[in-house]
Order: C-alpha cells, then structure tokens, then sequence
C-alpha cells in the first residue's frame, strides 16, 4: 500500500533525514520516533507529497494519501457539520453520523467552529480524516490538545475504524497510542551534516 525505498528528505535547503525505507500494508501502521528537530514532520510531508523528495521512491496509489498537520485547518465561521460536510464534498467522501460519534461531536456539531475549545477543535480536525476516505494517513502528533478520553477514541477510530478497514497509517507521536504497531527511530537516519544532530532550535 505504501512503500518507502532509500529515501532522503531536506528542510530549507538542508538534508535532514537520509536512506529510510519502509513498506506498510493494508491493515499496519507505522510509529516514526525521534527527537525534537530530527526531521519527523519532514518526512510525512514529503511522504504526502507536499515536498519532493531529495532521493528515492515512493510507491503509494495515486490520490491515496492524507496528511493531518499540527494546524487543524478549520473554519471558524462555519459550524462543525458543516466544516466535515465540506470537507466531505471536496474529496468525494461520505460525511455520516458515525463519524460524529467516532470522534465525539455529536453535542457540538451545530457548534460555529470559533467557539470550540482547543481539543474539541483537534477532535473536530481530526473528524476529517473519517470522511476524506483515503486509505494512507499521515499523522503528524495528532493527539496534541487531547485530554485521555479523546486519545483514547482517536486510537479506537485508527485501530477498529481506519486499519480494520484495510487503511495504513504513519504516526508522529510522542506518546503510546496503544496500536501495537512497529517504531521507526529516526535518529540513525540524520542526514550526514547532522550526524549526532537532531538538536532542536536553538534560542536565538
Ligand atoms: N522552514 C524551515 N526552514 C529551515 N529549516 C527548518 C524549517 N522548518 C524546520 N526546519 C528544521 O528542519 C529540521 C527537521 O524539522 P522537523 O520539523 O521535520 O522535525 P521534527 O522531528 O518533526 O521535530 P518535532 O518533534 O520538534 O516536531 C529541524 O532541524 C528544523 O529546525
């Protein structure tokens, strides 16, 4: 479903990750690790395809993959319904009622968007993957804002809903979703200028 081959990624010019390769089928995901700066939320993006790659492949069916960023990228002035519809209609997914459920919206789907609080807006972010229906996801820290009960249901959706569905998934996360999926540490991957980087920003 997906696979992965000597890939080597760059952020502003500079190589950060180099030679990683992985395959996923349906039914896996794959649990990235790493320190702060060592270059996870780079290699989603290439791997979603919002950057090119530096070197090597790819393999993904064309249109298969979505990407949940930090951001959320909801709407404000439209309710949550409505922010799910439309994201419903512009991939050609099928917004239903289980997906509120799923993801614990049901009260709030009235709810102008602005109003929400920090996780119920995360919650609401991450609805769209339920409804965009594309069976690769490329998760970057999806459960942060999330108090337990909401960790919880979003790893019941992957687990039961996304991966029991034939879905694959490659998660950024610094905590232990409960997926008993296999970890990719990134730090033996720092591209050769880093070697021992994969320091975070410095204050400047
Ligand atoms: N816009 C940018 N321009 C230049 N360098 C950047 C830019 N954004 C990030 N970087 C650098 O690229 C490297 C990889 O960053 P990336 O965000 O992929 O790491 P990460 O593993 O996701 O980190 P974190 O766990 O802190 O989210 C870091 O050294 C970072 O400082």
């Amino acid at each position: 479903m997906l696979s992965v081959e000597n890939l080597s990624v760059a952020r502003g010019g500079m190589p950060v990750l180099s030679g990683v390769s992985f395959t996923l089928a349906a039914g896996e995901a794959l649990v990235l690790r790493g320190p702060n700066g060592i270059g996870k939320t780079t290699l989603l993006r290439t791997l979603a395809g919002l950057q090119p790659p530096l070197s090597g492949r790819i393999e993904m069916a064309e249109g298969a993959g979505a990407y949940a960023s930090h951001a959320d990228g909801i709407k404000a002035q439209l309710t949550v319904a409505e922010n799910l519809a439309f994201w419903a209609e512009v991939h050609g997914g099928k917004l239903t009622d289980a997906v509120f459920e799923a993801f614990e919206l049901t009260e709030l789907r009235d709810r102008l968007a602005g109003t929400l609080s920090a996780g119920q807006k995360r919650r609401t972010g991450l609805a769209r993957l339920g409804v965009v229906g594309r069976p690769v996801l490329f998760l970057d820290e999806p459960t942060v804002s999330l108090d337990r009960f909401s960790v919880r249901m979003f790893a019941t959706f992957l687990r039961d809903t996304h991966l029991a569905g034939g879905g694959c998934a490659v998660i950024a996360t610094h905590i232990d979703l409960g997926l008993e999926a296999p970890e990719l540490d990134l730090t033996p991957y720092a591209a050769a200028w880093d070697a021992g980087g994969g320091a975070d920003e410095a204050f400047l």
